[in-house]
This record gives C-alpha cells, structure tokens and sequence, in this order.
C-alpha cells in the first residue's frame, strides 16, 4: 500500500510545479458545505465526508465520460463572482500546503455563466483569487481558460477572445477539454486560430480518451505548445517523433488517468518510459478533489508504481518550470528557487 505521506519525506519538501489543474474539479467539499447554506441549495449529505461520494470519482470509474459526470455537482456551487473568488484562493492554500511553487489553474468560464455572470467576470473572479492565494501563500498562480469541446463555435469563440484580452492580468494560455472521444480536435480549428494570431500559448487536451492522431491534430492544426495528458503518443511513432523532436512537454496526471482508463493499470503506465526517451514529461494533479490528488501523492504512486527516483521526480519538476507559460525572468526565479531546495534537500539535478 502505498500512504498518501509518503515514505520519503523529501517529496513532500521538493518545490513543485502544477501546470495542470482544474479549478472545479478541485473544490474542498467543506466549502460546497458553506457555499450551499450561504446560496441557500439544499445538500444531498451535511458534512464534509458525506459530499464526497458526489465530488469524487471512485476506482470503477469506466471512462472520462464517467470521470467527467462528477463536475455538475460542483458547478452548481460555482455561478457567482464570489464562489469563484474563494475556490481560486483555496486552491492556491491547497498547493502551498504541500510546497507548490508555481500553479497554472484552468477553468471554463462558460461553465460559469448559468446564472447570468458574464464569461468576463467569471474570468475576473478566478483571477482575483489566484492573486490574493499569490500574495498571501508566495505561490506564483496563473490562469488558463478552457473552451469545452462540446461547446458550439458561438459560445468558444467569445471564451477564447476573452482569454486573448485578459493576457496581460494573468490569463497565460487558452485550452480544449471535455470529451475528447466524442469531440476529435479537428473541430477546432478555427477555434485556436485568433489564439495562434495573437501568439497566445495554447494547450490542448490530447491523446487521454482518443488516439495519436488527436495529438498530432492538436501540434500540427491546433498550434498546441503543450499537451495535456498525451498518454497514447506511444500508439504512433512518426508523432512521437515530432512530439519528442519539437521537445513540446506532456502534462501527465497519472491517478486521474487511472481513472478515466486512459491505460489500464500502473505496470502500462508509459511515464518513465517516454522520460527516459526524452520527452518532456511533467507531472500534475488534473483534479484535486475529483481525483483525490496531491503532487506529493501523484510523485509517492511513480516511484512505487513505475520505479521512479526522486531524481527523475525532480526532472520532471525541472521540465515543468521550463514549460511554465510565463516571462523568462520568473522562469529563472522559480528555477533558482527548485535548485537551492535540490541543493538542500540533497537531490542531484541535471545542468
Ligand atoms: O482530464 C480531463 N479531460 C478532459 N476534460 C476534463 C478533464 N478534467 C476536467 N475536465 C473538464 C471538466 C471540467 O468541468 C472542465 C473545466 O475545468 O474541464
Ligand atoms: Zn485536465
């Protein structure tokens, strides 16, 4: 069994890097208790421990599809400015708790908007948490906006917009979740276009529910600069060799892809086998509460599960920070900051 403290206490220490983490899949039930009797919504359970079955997924979880089902619940909770505002910041609290140095925080703000916030505001209050979480935690919190994939091109296309005028107040890239098997990426061309113009970075939800050509789509087409999951790269050699060519970094969330049966089980799990061929590989938490995740416990599974080293752990870290969507001079602060811990902590990392 392997403890969610996990055997070595410097996992816990390492600075870490989330740059793939959704904002509502990442809300403490304790909140949605407070946020039901303040909006006045009736609970299906009263204690923290009771919502947990409704905001988490369990092991027999059968696909994303599946996976993806547990996000209405807790979007109900999340239509106003101020729900928003502290959900942001107590995610921030939560990656500080466990040495997060730098955080990429991804929501869709059409989720949102159900009760008449406009896609804006909910951006502006997703904003607002993650500067005072920065300001209060010392944890550099940045935002990236979704457009969901079975969204129409008239609602996405004001989302994407919206991302492209927030650049400058801690909006950093733009994404495409929801579900990948029903909705392949070359439906959205035109959606990433203005992005690709405007050289804002983009990310995109790839190779986790669908294939290698969804991967390639997304480079090629999309003009992803990172992917999010790629874990079925290894089904096509000619696009693991662009991936692994253009060094454009995965961001894997192993336990989340557990779950959603992106692979089978731990022993096929293909993270240490594309870190040793050289890609880019990061690792992050996709969802805190829905996945059950922390960094600490995400790094504890790898290196009982895959026969990972703290030194590759800290690699990935590494790769993280170099990928992170910000200017070169907080890349050069937070990389300062991983290597006076490595130094410390007494983790060799590579120059
Ligand atoms: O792992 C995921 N793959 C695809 N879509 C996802 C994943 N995790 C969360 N989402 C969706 C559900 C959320 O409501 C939405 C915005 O965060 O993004
Ligand atoms: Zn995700």
């Amino acid at each position: 069994m392997v403890k969610n403290d996990t055997s070595d206490a410097r996992l816990l220490q390492l600075p870490k890097v989330d740059l793939h983490v959704h904002l509502d899949g990442s809300v403490k039930p304790a909140t949605v208790l407070e946020l039901a009797r303040r909006q006045g919504i009736a609970l299906p359970a009263d204690t923290a421990e009771g919502l947990l079955p409704y905001m988490q997924v369990s092991d027999d979880c059968e696909s994303l599809t599946e996976y993806l089902s547990k996000f209405q619940f807790v979007l109900r909770f999340m239509q106003q400015a101020e729900a928003i505002e502290r959900i942001a910041y107590e995610l921030v609290e939560q990656a500080a708790q466990e040495n997060v140095i730098y955080i990429e925080v991804r929501f869709g703000p059409h989720l949102h908007t159900q009760e008449g916030l406009l896609v804006e505001q909910a951006i502006e209050a997703a904003l607002a948490g993650l500067a005072r979480g920065e300001a209060e935690f010392g944890v550099v919190a940045r935002l990236i906006v979704i457009s969901m994939r079975h969204e129409s091109e008239v609602v996405n296309a004001p989302v994407v917009a919206a991302a492209i005028r927030y650049r400058d107040a801690g909006v950093v890239a733009v994404d495409l979740a929801g579900d990948e098997a029903g909705f392949p990426a070359s439906l959205f061309r035109g959606l990433f276009a203005p992005a690709k113009a405007a050289d804002m970075p983009i990310t995109i939800h790839a190779g986790e529910a669908a294939g290698a050509a969804n991967i390639e789509e997304a480079i090629e087409h999309l003009g992803a600069k990172r992917l999010g999951h790629g874990v079925r790269l290894k089904e096509d050699g000619e696009v693991f060799r662009i991936v692994k060519n253009r060094g454009i970094p995965l961001e894997m969330c192993p336990i989340s892809n557990m779950q959603t049966k992106a692979v089978s089980g731990w022993g096929v799990y293909p993270l240490r086998d594309y870190l040793r061929q050289g890609l880019k590989v990061t690792i992050n938490t996709d969802n805190r509460t829905v996945s059950d995740s922390t960094l600490t416990k995400e790094y504890a599974l790898l290196m009982a599960h895959c026969g990972l080293t703290i030194e590759e752990i800290a690699r990935t870290v590494q790769f993280s920070v170099e990928a992170a969507f910000v200017d070169e001079t907080a890349r050069a602060a937070l990389m300062a900051k991983l290597e006076q811990a490595c130094r410390e902590l007494g983790i060799a990392l590579q120059a």
